[in-house]
Protein backbone atom coordinates (compact mmCIF):
# COMPACT_ATOMS: atom_id res chain seq x y z
CA UNK A 1 0.00 0.00 0.00
CA UNK A 2 1.18 3.57 -1.04
CA UNK A 3 0.89 6.69 1.10
CA UNK A 4 -1.30 7.79 -1.29
CA UNK A 5 -3.81 4.72 -1.20
CA UNK A 6 -4.51 5.96 2.22
CA UNK A 7 -7.50 8.06 2.40
CA UNK A 8 -9.21 7.03 6.01
CA UNK A 9 -8.38 5.36 8.81
CA UNK A 10 -9.97 2.21 7.17
CA UNK A 11 -7.01 1.98 5.03
CA UNK A 12 -4.27 3.03 7.38
CA UNK A 13 -2.29 -0.53 8.30
CA UNK A 14 -2.80 -1.74 11.32
CA UNK A 15 -5.55 -0.25 12.81
CA UNK A 16 -9.20 -1.02 12.26
CA UNK A 17 -11.67 2.09 12.13
CA UNK A 18 -13.95 3.06 15.35
CA UNK A 19 -17.02 1.15 15.56
CA UNK A 20 -18.73 4.42 15.39
CA UNK A 21 -16.69 6.48 13.04
CA UNK A 22 -16.51 10.04 14.52
CA UNK A 23 -17.62 9.85 18.27
CA UNK A 24 -15.36 7.34 19.52
CA UNK A 25 -12.29 8.33 17.53
CA UNK A 26 -12.45 12.07 18.48
CA UNK A 27 -12.72 10.84 22.19
CA UNK A 28 -10.20 8.01 22.31
CA UNK A 29 -6.84 9.57 22.75
CA UNK A 30 -4.71 6.17 22.07
CA UNK A 31 -6.69 5.48 19.10
CA UNK A 32 -5.93 9.11 17.66
CA UNK A 33 -2.31 8.62 18.45
CA UNK A 34 -1.99 5.08 16.92
CA UNK A 35 -4.06 6.23 13.97
CA UNK A 36 -1.94 9.15 13.56
CA UNK A 37 1.23 6.71 13.45
CA UNK A 38 -0.33 4.60 11.39
CA UNK A 39 -0.64 6.88 8.77
CA UNK A 40 2.90 8.15 8.95
CA UNK A 41 4.35 4.62 9.00
CA UNK A 42 2.14 3.58 5.87
CA UNK A 43 2.77 -0.22 5.58
CA UNK A 44 4.85 -0.73 8.34
CA UNK A 45 2.28 -2.39 10.13
CA UNK A 46 1.83 -4.76 7.68
CA UNK A 47 5.70 -5.63 7.82
CA UNK A 48 5.26 -6.17 11.23
CA UNK A 49 2.09 -8.08 11.11
CA UNK A 50 3.95 -10.23 8.26
CA UNK A 51 6.80 -10.31 11.22
CA UNK A 52 4.84 -12.11 13.51
CA UNK A 53 3.08 -14.43 11.15
CA UNK A 54 6.24 -15.08 10.06
CA UNK A 55 7.83 -16.27 13.04
CA UNK A 56 4.49 -18.30 14.11
CA UNK A 57 4.83 -19.84 10.49
CA UNK A 58 8.20 -21.01 11.37
CA UNK A 59 7.17 -22.01 14.87
CA UNK A 60 4.35 -24.03 13.27
CA UNK A 61 6.94 -25.84 10.74
CA UNK A 62 8.81 -26.83 13.48
CA UNK A 63 5.93 -27.61 15.49
CA UNK A 64 6.07 -28.94 19.32
CA UNK A 65 8.13 -31.73 19.50
CA UNK A 66 4.98 -34.43 20.57
CA UNK A 67 1.65 -33.51 21.88
CA UNK A 68 2.83 -35.08 24.82
CA UNK A 69 4.89 -32.69 27.68
CA UNK A 70 8.16 -31.17 26.40
CA UNK A 71 10.78 -32.80 28.45
CA UNK A 72 11.76 -31.27 31.93
CA UNK A 73 15.44 -31.77 33.12
CA UNK A 74 15.44 -32.96 36.59
CA UNK A 75 15.73 -30.20 39.97
CA UNK A 76 15.52 -30.53 43.53
CA UNK A 77 12.41 -29.84 44.55
CA UNK A 78 10.94 -29.06 48.03
CA UNK A 79 7.28 -29.12 49.57
CA UNK A 80 7.17 -25.36 49.10
CA UNK A 81 8.32 -25.11 45.49
CA UNK A 82 6.43 -22.74 43.29
CA UNK A 83 6.34 -23.07 39.94
CA UNK A 84 4.48 -20.93 37.62
CA UNK A 85 1.72 -21.74 35.34
CA UNK A 86 1.47 -18.74 32.45
CA UNK A 87 -1.53 -19.88 30.34
CA UNK A 88 -1.49 -18.49 26.77
CA UNK A 89 -4.39 -19.30 23.61
CA UNK A 90 -3.91 -18.44 20.37
CA UNK A 91 -2.37 -15.26 19.81
CA UNK A 92 -4.16 -14.87 16.32
CA UNK A 93 -6.95 -15.08 18.90
CA UNK A 94 -6.26 -13.03 21.38
CA UNK A 95 -6.42 -9.33 23.18
CA UNK A 96 -10.23 -9.08 21.53
CA UNK A 97 -11.00 -6.25 22.90
CA UNK A 98 -8.81 -4.23 21.47
CA UNK A 99 -9.93 -5.28 17.92
CA UNK A 100 -11.14 -1.50 17.78
CA UNK A 101 -8.19 0.02 17.85
CA UNK A 102 -5.44 -2.79 16.78
CA UNK A 103 -5.87 -5.06 13.51
CA UNK A 104 -5.54 -9.00 14.18
CA UNK A 105 -2.09 -8.14 13.29
CA UNK A 106 -1.03 -5.45 15.71
CA UNK A 107 -2.98 -7.13 18.48
CA UNK A 108 -0.96 -10.51 17.97
CA UNK A 109 2.12 -8.73 18.42
CA UNK A 110 1.36 -6.98 21.46
CA UNK A 111 0.34 -10.64 23.44
CA UNK A 112 3.88 -12.15 22.04
CA UNK A 113 5.32 -9.39 23.42
CA UNK A 114 3.63 -9.10 26.61
CA UNK A 115 3.67 -12.84 27.11
CA UNK A 116 7.52 -12.80 26.49
CA UNK A 117 7.65 -9.98 29.42
CA UNK A 118 5.59 -12.11 31.79
CA UNK A 119 7.74 -15.29 30.74
CA UNK A 120 11.09 -13.51 31.15
CA UNK A 121 9.95 -11.78 34.37
CA UNK A 122 9.21 -15.17 36.04
CA UNK A 123 12.12 -16.43 34.73
CA UNK A 124 13.98 -14.04 37.10
CA UNK A 125 12.16 -14.03 39.91
CA UNK A 126 13.85 -15.91 42.61
CA UNK A 127 10.83 -17.10 44.49
CA UNK A 128 9.63 -19.06 41.64
CA UNK A 129 11.50 -22.73 40.68
CA UNK A 130 10.38 -23.13 37.30
CA UNK A 131 8.23 -21.79 34.21
CA UNK A 132 5.58 -23.24 32.39
CA UNK A 133 3.60 -21.92 29.90
CA UNK A 134 -0.21 -23.87 29.66
CA UNK A 135 -0.96 -23.68 26.05
CA UNK A 136 -1.40 -25.35 22.72
CA UNK A 137 0.54 -23.25 20.55
CA UNK A 138 2.93 -25.09 18.24
CA UNK A 139 6.41 -24.52 19.24
CA UNK A 140 5.75 -22.13 21.77
CA UNK A 141 9.17 -22.02 23.39
CA UNK A 142 10.64 -20.94 20.09
CA UNK A 143 8.21 -18.13 20.15
CA UNK A 144 8.83 -16.75 23.36
CA UNK A 145 12.70 -17.23 22.70
CA UNK A 146 13.92 -18.14 26.18
CA UNK A 147 15.72 -21.07 27.65
CA UNK A 148 14.70 -22.56 30.87
CA UNK A 149 10.87 -22.17 30.12
CA UNK A 150 8.74 -24.86 29.76
CA UNK A 151 5.40 -25.69 28.09
CA UNK A 152 2.49 -27.88 28.92
CA UNK A 153 0.95 -28.71 26.32
CA UNK A 154 -2.93 -28.86 26.69
CA UNK A 155 -3.75 -30.37 23.22
CA UNK A 156 -7.33 -29.78 22.42
CA UNK A 157 -9.05 -26.44 23.44
CA UNK A 158 -10.77 -27.38 26.68
CA UNK A 159 -11.00 -23.87 28.10
CA UNK A 160 -8.66 -21.55 30.48
CA UNK A 161 -9.97 -22.94 33.92
CA UNK A 162 -9.82 -26.71 32.66
CA UNK A 163 -6.22 -26.25 31.17
CA UNK A 164 -4.78 -24.20 34.31
CA UNK A 165 -6.10 -26.87 36.52
CA UNK A 166 -4.89 -30.05 34.43
CA UNK A 167 -1.55 -28.22 34.44
CA UNK A 168 -1.43 -27.85 38.21
CA UNK A 169 -2.20 -31.64 38.99
CA UNK A 170 0.44 -32.44 36.29
CA UNK A 171 2.70 -29.89 38.18
CA UNK A 172 2.19 -31.57 41.57
CA UNK A 173 3.68 -34.53 40.12
CA UNK A 174 6.68 -33.42 38.95
CA UNK A 175 7.32 -32.04 42.73
CA UNK A 176 5.78 -28.81 42.59
CA UNK A 177 4.39 -27.54 46.39
CA UNK A 178 2.53 -24.67 45.03
CA UNK A 179 1.17 -22.97 41.62
CA UNK A 180 1.52 -19.22 40.93
CA UNK A 181 -0.70 -18.52 38.24
CA UNK A 182 0.17 -15.34 36.01
CA UNK A 183 -1.54 -14.27 33.21
CA UNK A 184 0.12 -12.99 30.13
CA UNK A 185 -1.15 -9.21 29.83
CA UNK A 186 1.19 -7.77 32.50
CA UNK A 187 4.01 -5.88 31.13
CA UNK A 188 4.21 -4.39 33.88
CA UNK A 189 5.36 -7.49 36.03
CA UNK A 190 9.00 -7.55 37.25
CA UNK A 191 11.01 -10.42 39.70
CA UNK A 192 11.00 -7.89 42.22
CA UNK A 193 7.31 -7.45 42.09
CA UNK A 194 6.50 -11.26 41.85
CA UNK A 195 9.21 -12.10 44.56
CA UNK A 196 7.06 -9.57 46.84
CA UNK A 197 3.91 -11.01 46.15
CA UNK A 198 5.47 -14.93 46.95
CA UNK A 199 8.01 -14.32 49.37
CA UNK A 200 5.92 -15.71 52.16
CA UNK A 201 4.68 -18.66 50.74
CA UNK A 202 5.09 -21.50 53.57
CA UNK A 203 5.58 -25.31 53.23
CA UNK A 204 2.59 -27.26 53.45
CA UNK A 205 0.49 -23.89 53.58
CA UNK A 206 -3.36 -23.91 52.67
CA UNK A 207 -3.42 -20.28 52.07
CA UNK A 208 -4.59 -18.57 49.03
CA UNK A 209 -2.85 -15.37 47.68
CA UNK A 210 -4.68 -13.47 44.82
CA UNK A 211 -3.22 -10.11 42.24
CA UNK A 212 -6.20 -8.29 41.94
CA UNK A 213 -6.38 -6.02 38.81
CA UNK A 214 -6.82 -2.73 38.50
CA UNK A 215 -10.85 -2.40 38.66
CA UNK A 216 -10.41 -5.15 41.77
CA UNK A 217 -12.47 -7.52 39.92
CA UNK A 218 -10.14 -9.82 38.29
CA UNK A 219 -7.36 -11.88 39.24
CA UNK A 220 -4.23 -11.27 37.59
CA UNK A 221 -2.15 -13.56 39.83
CA UNK A 222 -2.62 -16.53 42.14
CA UNK A 223 -0.57 -18.01 44.27
CA UNK A 224 -1.73 -21.69 45.70
CA UNK A 225 -0.86 -24.96 47.16
CA UNK A 226 -1.42 -28.15 45.84
CA UNK A 227 -3.57 -29.74 45.37
CA UNK A 228 -5.41 -26.63 44.53
CA UNK A 229 -8.13 -26.73 47.71
CA UNK A 230 -10.61 -25.02 45.02
CA UNK A 231 -11.86 -24.89 41.59
CA UNK A 232 -10.18 -22.69 39.67
CA UNK A 233 -12.64 -19.64 37.85
CA UNK A 234 -10.81 -17.41 35.90
CA UNK A 235 -12.83 -15.03 34.17
CA UNK A 236 -14.76 -12.10 33.80
CA UNK A 237 -15.09 -10.88 37.63
CA UNK A 238 -13.28 -13.97 38.51
CA UNK A 239 -11.95 -11.95 41.98
CA UNK A 240 -15.43 -12.00 43.74
CA UNK A 241 -15.49 -15.57 42.59
CA UNK A 242 -12.30 -17.07 44.41
CA UNK A 243 -13.28 -15.27 47.44
CA UNK A 244 -16.90 -16.94 46.91
CA UNK A 245 -14.92 -20.17 46.55
CA UNK A 246 -12.67 -19.77 49.47
CA UNK A 247 -14.97 -18.86 51.50
CA UNK A 248 -17.02 -21.93 50.79
CA UNK A 249 -14.11 -23.84 51.40
CA UNK A 250 -13.14 -22.12 54.27
CA UNK A 251 -9.84 -21.51 52.89
CA UNK A 252 -7.75 -18.07 54.40
CA UNK A 253 -7.72 -16.01 51.08
CA UNK A 254 -5.28 -13.08 50.97
CA UNK A 255 -6.14 -10.25 48.32
CA UNK A 256 -3.05 -8.23 47.08
CA UNK A 257 -4.00 -4.73 45.90
CA UNK A 258 -0.52 -3.97 44.41
CA UNK A 259 -0.06 -1.24 41.71
CA UNK A 260 2.79 -3.57 39.96
CA UNK A 261 0.95 -6.22 39.51
CA UNK A 262 -2.50 -4.76 38.74
CA UNK A 263 -2.30 -3.57 35.46
CA UNK A 264 -3.42 -5.88 32.60
CA UNK A 265 -3.97 -4.86 29.30
CA UNK A 266 -7.30 -5.48 27.82
CA UNK A 267 -8.92 -2.49 27.00
CA UNK A 268 -8.04 0.51 24.78
CA UNK A 269 -7.89 2.70 27.68
CA UNK A 270 -4.94 0.12 29.18
CA UNK A 271 -3.24 0.81 26.18
CA UNK A 272 -3.20 4.61 26.35
CA UNK A 273 -1.66 4.27 29.94
CA UNK A 274 0.59 1.89 29.02
CA UNK A 275 1.67 4.23 25.78
CA UNK A 276 2.53 7.07 28.61
CA UNK A 277 4.02 4.67 30.96
CA UNK A 278 6.15 3.98 27.75
CA UNK A 279 7.13 6.88 27.07
CA UNK A 280 8.23 8.41 30.75
CA UNK A 281 10.15 5.48 31.41
CA UNK A 282 8.03 3.24 33.81
CA UNK A 283 7.26 0.29 31.80
CA UNK A 284 9.51 -2.83 32.57
CA UNK A 285 8.47 -4.95 30.00
CA UNK A 286 11.57 -4.65 27.64
CA UNK A 287 9.53 -6.83 23.87
CA UNK A 288 6.42 -4.78 24.91
CA UNK A 289 8.85 -1.46 25.42
CA UNK A 290 10.24 -2.88 21.94
CA UNK A 291 6.61 -3.25 20.51
CA UNK A 292 5.84 0.72 21.23
CA UNK A 293 9.35 1.80 20.43
CA UNK A 294 8.53 0.80 16.66
CA UNK A 295 6.00 2.79 15.93
CA UNK A 296 8.19 5.79 14.75
CA UNK A 297 6.30 8.67 16.73
CA UNK A 298 6.56 6.92 19.88
CA UNK A 299 10.07 7.25 20.31
CA UNK A 300 11.77 10.10 23.11
N1 LIG B 1 -4.23 -22.24 27.86
C1 LIG B 1 -5.22 -21.36 27.70
N2 LIG B 1 -5.00 -20.05 27.95
C2 LIG B 1 -6.02 -19.19 27.79
C3 LIG B 1 -7.31 -19.61 27.37
N3 LIG B 1 -8.12 -18.52 27.31
C4 LIG B 1 -7.37 -17.47 27.70
N4 LIG B 1 -6.09 -17.85 27.98
C5 LIG B 1 -5.00 -17.02 28.51
O1 LIG B 1 -5.45 -16.54 29.78
C6 LIG B 1 -5.08 -15.19 29.99
C7 LIG B 1 -6.33 -14.32 30.15
O2 LIG B 1 -7.00 -14.37 28.93
P1 LIG B 1 -8.28 -13.54 28.51
O3 LIG B 1 -8.41 -12.31 29.32
O4 LIG B 1 -9.42 -14.50 28.49
O5 LIG B 1 -7.95 -13.19 26.99
P2 LIG B 1 -7.04 -12.05 26.41
O6 LIG B 1 -6.46 -12.53 25.12
O7 LIG B 1 -6.05 -11.57 27.43
O8 LIG B 1 -8.07 -10.87 26.12
P3 LIG B 1 -9.50 -10.86 25.39
O9 LIG B 1 -9.41 -11.66 24.12
O10 LIG B 1 -9.75 -9.41 25.13
O11 LIG B 1 -10.47 -11.46 26.40
C8 LIG B 1 -4.19 -14.83 28.81
O12 LIG B 1 -2.86 -15.10 29.19
C9 LIG B 1 -4.67 -15.77 27.71
O13 LIG B 1 -3.69 -16.02 26.73
C10 LIG B 1 -7.51 -21.00 27.10
O14 LIG B 1 -8.59 -21.47 26.74
N5 LIG B 1 -6.44 -21.82 27.29
O1 LIG C 1 -9.82 -14.00 35.93
C1 LIG C 1 -9.30 -13.10 35.35
O2 LIG C 1 -9.07 -11.98 35.86
C2 LIG C 1 -8.93 -13.38 33.92
O3 LIG C 1 -8.98 -14.63 33.50
C3 LIG C 1 -8.42 -12.36 33.12
O4 LIG C 1 -9.55 -11.59 32.96
P1 LIG C 1 -9.39 -10.15 32.32
O5 LIG C 1 -8.50 -10.33 31.13
O6 LIG C 1 -10.79 -9.78 32.02
O7 LIG C 1 -8.76 -9.29 33.39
Amino acid sequence: MTQGSIRNVSDAPGIKPPAQPGKSFRADPVRVRLIGRALLRQGRSNMETRTVEAQLETARRSGSPSREFLPLSPGPRTPAAVWALVPLKDFSLAKTRLADTLDAGARQGLALAMARDVVRALTRACTVSRVVMVSDIPGLPGLIGLESVDCFDTGEARGLNEDLSRAAAWAQTQGAGHVLIAHADLPHLTAAGIDRFVATTMPGSQRLRVAASKEGSGTNLLLAPLPLPLPLVFGSHSLPRFLQGAATAGLRIEVRHDPALARDIDETQDLSALMADYRRGYLAGRATAAWLQSTPDSSP
